[in-house]
């Protein structure tokens, strides 16, 4: 599937993300059967001899509640076994770090939770009402088996069978009657509740990182950040939910069970209370073993997805070098090995139920076996033997229960902490607040005075070291340098991405952290780079972005100056084509015609073009070239070039080299000089139609 996926992905039409999904999900899903703890009498109990009359000696039923008890735990023990080796690899979920301790931020979670409060008050007491009628209908069946078994064992009953059995039969009916409506009340109560959280959650979340710093950005994986956003947020509801719900009903139902148990026999409860404790610790080390064996079984899903996702989403690569077989044989043996211990998995899982079936079967044989003895002793009555097997069965359900919820509380309290820390994050760069210089007198005149910086991911590397530099309003500054010298760092200081270490950079003489982070880069500047970033809209939409006012006419009127309205015209539905991921539909030279329009829509006073054509062919760069000479004109230009035909036009050049500039004057001039300019020139880093040659000549 992998190999079919590459060639398919070479298109790229599909969405990377589902792609991936599909790759992974369908070959890697191991069915596991649910397993079927749900025990119900397979024989009715009513025709054997009822004496309901007279009281059961504790004694006599004692081993009845243990074998009951131990199928009971048994049960709950499988179910929460299997339960969570199913929830474990049914989702690939990314490793936690372990030193990861993070708190849950209360808080934030009444904050949060408050504007629903009311659906949460409705959904607990709706939960209660229904425990409540889980523990009050089997002493309900056990009337009505009574009045049954009377009847059957009685001379000529049939006599008043109606009149007798519609009582017990009525009580019955309305209890179910609650339960049902209680049940659709608290899920109808949690569906506001949760689904109302979680969109408030990811909507807080979203917003906080869209303010977050760039630098941020440099530290966190696109990945975890979605991450958080998606499965987290996901997580954190579910178990919320859950603990709400099956929580408060499982304890609820488990104290009222063990209560009537208790009112039917202190020593039963008490002995089967010993019984569970030891059952238990034999199911814990059986379970521990096998989610061990499921943690392996997930981690192996995990790093499969992973080499899918690598192969997948760089399928160019692959192709350009012929590496499909490779890689596909790669990925195979991955999800080769995940399929081996899926199996092991399988296996493990299959012997414990079967043995626990075997187990539990057994139990409830001797189970009825012993009550059908107690009963032909006139010491247990039919209903009684009812009342006791349902209300076993609900605590091991809702044992069962609890321990599922343990896990997922677990988990989702450690999504919600890890979805609060993002949420009470500051950024240090605010995204507005500040002055703003009104458009008559801004000249867009740029200075780095005394810049210093390092990189906050690097704050030992100083990239700039006092940088002095200006740009007057109105003229072309071209950066040049060798690689890694520092010039799209300039950049970036000027976009107020970061703020300098030390040293100012102004804006007509304002320092930037005194003016408004939104108005400079909104209206302010305008940013082409080497790889124009698009988005999966239409082109109008695109070139729209970050004016959203714009008409139609101004819109097209940019793309005529960015060279773009001929080849924009010329398309099936011109302005209105969906570009796809990233812009994949459009050529290099194409998007980059789009991003000039884009930027000119802002009509910005300081444009920086972070070697915008050094991606083009040179006849893409021609028709780029021709659009950037025409819309520099009368603004101030920041350009990062590593082509002397960008750079030669410019009025000034300054060379980085070591975080300062090194040399600056015109072209003409610094090749006269002979020294940093005119090594770029000599050893290509500038590159030049005809090469050194050609260029030294034309001086
Ligand atoms: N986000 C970042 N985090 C940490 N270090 C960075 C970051 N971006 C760049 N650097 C480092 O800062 C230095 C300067 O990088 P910069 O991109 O400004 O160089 P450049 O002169 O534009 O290079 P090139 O011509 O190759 O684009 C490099 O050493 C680079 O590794």
């Amino acid at each position: 599937m992998l190999s079919s996926l590459i060639r398919l992905q070479a298109c790229r039409t599909v969405p990377l993300k589902s792609t991936i999904l599909q790759a992974t999900r369908v070959p890697l899903r191991t069915p596991v059967n649910r397993p079927v703890t749900r025990w119900a009498p397979r024989q009715p109990v009513g025709r054997a001899p009822a004496r309901s009359g007279r009281p059961v000696p504790p004694f006599s039923i004692l081993p009845l509640g243990l074998s009951v008890s131990a199928v009971c735990v048994w049960r709950w023990r499988l179910g929460s076994v299997t339960a969570r080796c199913e929830h474990e690899h049914s989702r690939v979920v990314p490793e936690e770090p372990a030193t990861e301790r993070l708190r849950l931020d209360w808080r934030r979670l009444w904050s949060l939770l408050r504007p629903y409060l009311h659906y949460l008050i409705g959904a607990v007491c709706s939960a209660a009402i229904v425990a409540l009628c889980n523990v009050e209908i089997p002493r309900l069946l056990g009337d009505l088996i009574n009045v049954l078994t009377h009847f059957a064992s009685a001379e000529g009953g049939g006599l008043h069978f109606t009149d007798e059995l519609r009582a017990p039969a009525l009580r019955l009916i309305s209890f179910y009657g609650l339960q049902s409506l209680f049940t659709f009340a608290y899920i109808v109560c949690l569906s506001y509740m949760g689904e109302g959280m979680a969109a408030d959650l990811r909507s807080q979340l979203f917003s906080v990182l869209m303010q977050q710093d760039v630098a941020f950005y440099d530290h966190h994986k696109t990945g975890e950040v979605i991450n958080r956003l998606t499965t987290d947020v996901q997580d954190f509801k579910s178990s919320f939910k859950m603990c709400v719900s099956q929580g408060m009903r499982s304890v609820a139902q488990v104290l009222g069970c063990v209560a009537a148990l208790y009112h039917m026999s202190p020593q039963l409860t008490l002995g089967s209370a010993v019984v569970i404790t030891s059952v238990i610790s034999v199911g814990t080390l059986i379970g521990r073993g096998l989610r061990e064996l499921s943690r392996e079984a997930q981690q192996q899903v995990a790093h499969s997805t992973a080499v899918a996702e690598e192969a997948v989403g760089n399928v160019r690569t692959v192709r350009a070098f012929a590496m499909e077989d490779s890689e596909t044989e790669i990925y195979v043996e991955e999800v080769n090995k995940s399929r081996d211990m899926h199996i092991r998995l399988g296996i493990g899982i299959g012997c414990f139920q079967a043995g626990a079936n075997l187990f539990m079967n057994s139990v409830v044989l001797a189970t009825l076996y012993y009550g059908g003895y107690l009963m032909s002793m006139q010491q247990l009555s039919a209903g009684d033997l009812m009342s006791f097997l349902v209300a076993s069965q609900t605590i091991q359900r809702s044992l069962a229960q609890m321990s599922i919820l343990f896990g997922t509380f677990v988990r989702g309290m450690s999504a919600g902490a890890r979805v609060f820390e993002y949420i009470n994050l500051k950024s240090e760069i605010p995204i507005r607040g500040g002055d703003i210089i009104p458009v008559s007198q801004l000249t867009g005149s740029v200075e780095f005075r005394d810049v210093t910086f390092s990189y906050p991911t690097r704050p030992g590397v100083t990239v700039l070291d006092g940088l002095q530099l200006k740009v007057p309003s109105g003229h072309m500054l071209a950066l040049v340098g060798y690689s890694g010298g520092g010039k799209s760092t300039c950049a970036a200081l000027l976009e107020r991405f970061y703020d300098p270490v030390s040293g100012q950079v102004l804006l007509d003489g304002h320092d930037l952290r005194s003016l408004d982070p939104h108005w400079l880069r909104g209206r302010v500047i305008g940013y082409i780079n080497q790889e124009p970033v698009l988005f999966a809209t239409s082109i109008r939409e695109n070139i729209r972005y970050g004016r959203e006012d714009a008409t139609d006419e101004e819109v097209m009127q940019a793309a005529r100056l960015a060279n773009a309205h001929h080849f924009i015209s010329d398309l099936p539905d011109g302005y209105d084509t969906a570009v796809g991921e990233r812009g994949v539909t459009l050529s290099g030279g194409q998007k980059q015609r789009v991003a000039i329009a884009r930027a000119l829509l802002k009509d910005p006073r300081i444009l920086v073009l972070d070697e915008a054509t050094s991606a083009l062919d040179a006849e893409s760069e021609k028709v780029v070239q021709e659009a950037l000479d025409r819309v520099v004109t009368g603004r101030t230009v920041l350009v990062i070039a590593h082509r002397l035909s960008t750079v030669r036009h410019a009025d000034c050049i300054a060379v980085i080299a070591n975080g300062r500039v090194a040399e600056m004057g015109s072209h003409a001039e610094l090749v006269k000089k002979k020294g940093l300019y005119w090594d770029l020139v000599k050893h290509n880093t500038l590159q030049g139609e005809g090469g050194v040659q050609a260029d030294t000549r034309s001086l």
